[in-house]
């Protein structure tokens, strides 16, 4: 089956896009992994399908990391889709759903989409963590770094507070971290360095795909985990190793996400040259 796809990027965390809403297209984790795959794939950080909308969504989002996992939050792909669709209706807004919940997304004079990444979940349980524990402070450490925060932007996230982050080796302490036994579903770890009270340097160690460009939901998490800590405001510029996204943690618990989207190319792929 040879179909069309979309490459696209938020700030250098690329994603191969799919459009499976006419019609269902034969996906599975192990396609998806092959396709992210960067030598022998196309190659990208998350694997898109974009399905058909339900319950006051314009579309369905659908994640995969390159390893087949499938996760509930992307903020860069979000961005993406919803340009997608507001482009497809002609319209400003648009509502893309996850499986963790509805994302309104609108563009803003300057061309930047803002997403509303929903509320953060700070419970141990909503992470989720393994067993009780202070989501502000917790057990667990690598070489270098210690006493994280954790929260849920519908997928979980840790973040570590460093002095100088040029100084750690996060090839090697990343994967240690997502795997640590508090996880049960893993974790995205972020290592951040807080410049000012409104400006962040953030890295991010994504389950699933290693070290991004760029990563939306872990700049949300990262903002609510300092203003929880008392590190930061509640609004924020988040630097990434690909650019800056604007960060507000809303009163009512809603973190808002904006920045730009871009399409790097399209093309045809045929589905059948990569394993079911
Ligand atoms: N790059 C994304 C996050 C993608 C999913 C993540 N690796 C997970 O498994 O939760 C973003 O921009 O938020």
């Amino acid at each position: 089956m040879i179909i069309p796809f979309r490459k696209m990027h938020g700030l250098g965390n690329d994603f191969v896009v799919l459009d499976a809403r006419r019609a269902p297209l034969p996906i599975t984790p192990g396609r998806a992994a092959a396709i992210a795959d960067r030598h022998t794939g196309i190659g990208c950080d998350q694997f898109i399908v974009m399905e058909p909308g339900t319950e006051g969504a314009d579309v369905f989002m659908r994640i995969y990391n390159p390893d087949g996992s499938e996760a509930g939050a992307c903020g860069n792909a979000t961005r993406c889709v919803a340009e997608l669709a507001m482009a497809d209706s002609g319209s400003g807004a648009a509502a893309v759903r996850t499986i963790s919940g509805l994302l309104p997304s609108e563009r803003l004079p300057d061309g930047t989409i803002r997403v509303d990444m929903g509320e953060a979940r700070l419970g141990w349980g909503e992470v989720p963590l393994a067993q009780e524990a202070d989501t502000l402070h917790l057990p667990l450490s690598a070489d270098g770094v210690s006493d994280p925060a954790a929260c849920s932007m519908g997928n979980p996230h840790a973040t570590f507070f460093v002095p100088d982050l040029a100084a750690l080796d996060l090839p090697r302490i990343g994967p240690e971290l997502e795997h640590a036994a508090i996880f049960p579903q893993r974790a995205n770890i972020g290592f951040v360095q807080v410049l000012a009270p409104d400006h962040l340097r953030l890295a991010v160690w994504e389950r699933g795909a290693g070290l991004t460009l760029a990563c939306g939901s872990g700049a949300c998490a990262t903002l609510v985990n300092a203003a929880r800590r008392g590190l930061s405001a509640r609004a924020a510029t988040v630097s990434l190793p690909g650019g800056d996204l604007r960060i507000e943690w809303r009163d009512d618990g809603h973190v808002l996400m904006a920045g730009p989207t871009a399409t790097a190319f399209t093309g045809m792929i045929d589905l059948d040259a990569y394993p079911a």
